[in-house]
C-alpha cells in the first residue's frame, strides 16, 4: 500500500467548504468550532482546542467570542499551534491576539491556556527551549504522555502552503519524531519561532483550515489534491476523524468544479 494510501486509512475525509467571502468563512468557522467544542464536552467532559494566528483565525475568535452557544469554558483546555518567539506581551505573538479577541473575554481558568513560552518566560532563551518546555506541557496533558488528541486544530495558511510554522523545504514539516520544534531561521519574519509539527497535527481529530484570498488558491489545489507536504505542508495536515477547508470563493478558485 502506498504512503498515502495508509495515511488516508488513518485520518479522516477531506471536506471543502466554500462561502462568498472572509468574512463568510470566520462566521461559519465560528459557529462550527462552538458546535465542535459543545460536542465533544458532552462526549469526553473536556474539550481541547488548538488556535491558529493570521487573519481570518483571528476574525474567528471575534466571532465565537460575540456567540459562544453552551460552550463551557471551564472545561476548554487551549493549546497553540504555533508561536513567533518574541517578548511576552509582544503585539505579534498569536497568544496575545488570541487573548484579546476571545480569550480575555471568557470566563476561563488562566492555567487552561497553555502558551509556548516566550522569548525569557520559563527560563526559555532560545526557541529550541520553548519548543522542549512546549513539548513538556503536551505530555504532561495527554493520556499516553506524548500529546493531547486534540478536539479541534485550527490552521491558517500562507500563499505557499505554511501552516502553523512549517514552510515548504525545511527541517521542521519533515520532523517525524519530535511533535513542538524551535525554528532560528523561518522563511517569513520573525525568524525565531515555535511549532507544532505534523505528527502533532495528525492527533488531531478535527483538523480546519481556514483560508481566505486568491493568493492562496494555487495553495489550496494542490494541497487539496494530495501534494507532497514538503512543498505544501497543508496537504500534510489531516485530522483522524475530518478535514475540513473553510475557504472563501477566492482562495476556492482553483479547484476542480470551480
Ligand atoms: O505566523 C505567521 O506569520 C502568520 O500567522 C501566518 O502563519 C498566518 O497564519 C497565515 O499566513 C495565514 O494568515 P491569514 O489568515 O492572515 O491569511
Amino acid at each position: 500500500m502506498s504512503d498515502r494510501a495508509q495515511s488516508d486509512r488513518a485520518h479522516g475525509p477531506t471536506e471543502v467548504l466554500s462561502f462568498p467571502d472572509a468574512d463568510a468563512v470566520s462566521r461559519a468557522a465560528a459557529k462550527a468550532f462552538v458546535d465542535a467544542v459543545v460536542e465533544a464536552q458532552a462526549e469526553r467532559v473536556q474539550a481541547s482546542v488548538v488556535l491558529t494566528g493570521g487573519g481570518t483565525g483571528i476574525a474567528m475568535l471575534e466571532h465565537v467570542r460575540a456567540d459562544q452557544g453552551g460552550i463551557d469554558w471551564s472545561a476548554v483546555n487551549v493549546f497553540f499551534g504555533d508561536e513567533r518567539f518574541l517578548a511576552p506581551g509582544d503585539p505579534d505573538r498569536n497568544e496575545v491576539q488570541a487573548r484579546a479577541a476571545l480569550l480575555d473575554h471568557v470566563p476561563i481558568d488562566s492555567a487552561r491556556i497553555h502558551t509556548m513560552p516566550a522569548l525569557g518566560e520559563d527560563g526559555c532563551m532560545t526557541p529550541a527551549a520553548s519548543a522542549e518546555r512546549y513539548a513538556e506541557i503536551l505530555a504532561a496533558h495527554s493520556p499516553d504522555g506524548t500529546v493531547p488528541v486534540f478536539d479541534v486544530h485550527l490552521l491558517g495558511m500562507g500563499g505557499e502552503g505554511h501552516i502553523n510554522s512549517l514552510f515548504p523545504h525545511t527541517a521542521a514539516v519533515r520532523e517525524s519524531e519530535r511533535f513542538v520544534v524551535g525554528l532560528d531561521d523561518s522563511p517569513k519574519p520573525p525568524p525565531a519561532r515555535v511549532t507544532l509539527t505534523l505528527p502533532a497535527v495528525r492527533r488531531a481529530r478535527q483538523v480546519w483550515l481556514l483560508v481566505t484570498g486568491e493568493a492562496k488558491a494555487a495553495a489550496v489545489a494542490a494541497a487539496v489534491a494530495g501534494a507532497d507536504p514538503e512543498e505544501g505542508p497543508a496537504a500534510g495536515a489531516r485530522g483522524l476523524e475530518q478535514t475540513v477547508w473553510f475557504v472563501d470563493e477566492a482562495a476556492a478558485a482553483q479547484l476542480p468544479g470551480a
